[in-house]
């Protein structure tokens, strides 16, 4: 198994193609499907009866072929079939499921194996009303492969109202649905079955903690990287983004800003000098501009001069309003851009990107803009040279001003710290959603910063 790939529902279509030619059979791989989905719910459920909703495809095979095992070992099971099947291996589980379907049912577990990857449109009315009532009868709710009514590929809803769940089985591998927003936060905990779906080409992972170094012995404040921030109109955004570059590894760290805040611990190095004269240091590893900069003249001014020395930089917030394809360096790869949902529209509009879902935008803008991309959100997806890796979600209480700041401060030290552009969001998404949980719920900004060193020692 490669259990950090995520494939569209084409792709996990030829994967089960290989299998087949390969010897196993559409039969075979729904009897392990739903061999292994039992199991889970046999576990969840703890003798309480079980209610599956079977769909006319293979999805709802895999419920006949559940109802099925869940029987065998005595379990109260019962299954409501709106839709006869329609594939051959779904009729094959139908026939060796020795029950009769119920109209109705209100139980203790319910099962959604409606539809899977399989699903082209929105459920009729009548289909969702069976689905949400069915939910709605029951405690604890389990989706199959993926809750119905939902885009496999976006993680777009289709229809209105669909049921949230307390689990989500995924078979084979991860769908994109299964990390994408809205879909992925209506699915509870999710578990990965195994049906022996090796490698395949996809270009879509699932993101992996990183492993953080500590300084040598010998490291000195320069040898670990000196990071500049540059503030503009709104001193106190590139205040916190210095703060969390602070706690994230590198040496040094100075905020170039006309003005100064009260804030500003001693430890930021304030200077207010020249900005070419700042960005000419040879030992400056990194730069960061955007965090409350403004969007004037000045402003253009400043993201034009960062953009023409050959330092790594990292994008955000006011650059990202002024990034246009006529700024783009003639080496953007060194370039880090950290858009939120308002700032990946805008710059799809700029880039001329007309593409679906958030991981279709980044790979595109990563692919326009030559630089990479932390399209980021509840959802957190980093695109850069055809590859994209989406992140398991964070806290939601991250869901508060000056958290995007601090997030940029993070990746600009670590690419100070000498990592690479994809390396260093990554590592930030991970530090940022680390720092949230150890900050417990309803932290300001500046309390996630302060849970910043620990949570990057989790990584160490
Ligand atoms: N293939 C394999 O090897 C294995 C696959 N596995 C399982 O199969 C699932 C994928 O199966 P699938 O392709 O049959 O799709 P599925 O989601 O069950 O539904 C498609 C059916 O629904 C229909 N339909 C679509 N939209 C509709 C709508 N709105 N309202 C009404 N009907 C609608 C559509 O017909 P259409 O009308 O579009 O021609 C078609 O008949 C996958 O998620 C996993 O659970 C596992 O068992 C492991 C082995
Ligand atoms: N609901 C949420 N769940 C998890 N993370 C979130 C959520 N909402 C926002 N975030 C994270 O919080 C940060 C907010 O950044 P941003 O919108 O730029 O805010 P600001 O500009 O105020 O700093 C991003 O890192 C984003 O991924
Ligand atoms: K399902």
């Amino acid at each position: 198994m490669a259990p950090n790939q995520i494939l569209t529902a084409a792709q996990m279509r030829s994967a089960e193609q290989r299998l087949i030619d390969g010897g196993e059979t559409v039969e075979s791989l729904m009897e392990r499907a739903g061999a292994g989905a039992a199991e889970w719910i046999w576990r969840l459920s703890g003798g309480r009866a079980v209610t599956v909703l079977c769909g006319p495809g293979n999805n709802g095979g895999d419920g006949y072929v559940i109802a099925r095992v869940l029987a065998a070992r005595g379990c109260d099971v019962q299954v409501v079939a709106p839709i006869a099947p329609v594939t051959d291996a779904a009729t094959t589980a139908r026939a060796r499921w020795n029950g009769t379907p119920v109209q109705r049912a209100s139980g203790e577990v319910f099962v959604d194996c409606l539809f899977g990857t399989g699903l082209a449109r929105p459920l009729s009315d009548d289909l969702a009303h069976s689905l949400s009532d069915l939910a709605l009868a029951h405690e604890t709710r389990v989706a199959v492969d993926l809750p119905s009514g939902v885009h496999s590929d976006t993680g777009a809803l289709l229809n209105d109202h669909l049921p949230d769940y307390d689990l989500t089985l995924a078979l084979g591998a991860w769908k994109c649905a299964h990390w994408l927003m809205p879909v992925s936060a209506k699915m509870g905990e999710r578990r990965l079955i195994d049906l022996g779906v090796g490698e395949g080409s996809s270009d879509l992972a699932l993101a992996q903690p990183p492993r953080l170094r500590g300084p040598a012995a010998d490291e000195h404040k320069y040898s670990r990287g000196l990071a500049l921030v540059i503030g503009g109109e709104m001193i106190g955004a590139a205040v916190l983004a210095a703060r969390a570059a602070q706690h994230s590894g590198a040496g040094y760290v100075k905020l170039l800003s006309e003005h100064s805040h009260p804030d500003l611990p001693a430890d930021v190095v304030h200077i207010d000098g020249d900005l070419e004269e700042a960005l000419a240091d040879e030992r400056l590893n990194a730069v960061l501009v955007g965090p409350g900069l403004g969007r004037g003249d000045l402003a253009r001014h400043v993201v034009a001069t960062v953009l023409g020395h050959d330092r790594p930089t990292v994008l955000d917030a006011d650059a990202l309003a002024i990034l246009s394809p006529e700024l783009v360096p003639s080496d953007p790869s060194r370039i880090l851009i950290t858009p939120h949902a308002g700032e990946l529209l805008t710059l799809c509009k700029a880039f001329g990107i007309v593409r679906e879902g958030k991981v279709e935008q980044a790979l595109a803008l990563a692919e326009a803009s030559g630089m990479t991309v932390l399209a980021k959100g509840p959802d957190n997806v980093l695109a850069a040279a055809g590859k994209a890796t989406i992140s398991p979600p964070a806290p939601q209480w991250l869901s508060t001003a000056g958290t995007g700041d601090a997030l940029a401060g993070i990746a600009t030290s670590r690419m100070a710290c000498g990592e690479t552009p994809s390396a260093a969001a990554l590592t930030a998404v991970t530090v940022h959603a680390e720092a949230a949980r150890l900050a417990g719920p309803m932290f300001s900004a500046s309390g996630l910063i302060a849970s910043i060193p620990e949570a990057c020692g989790s990584f160490l």
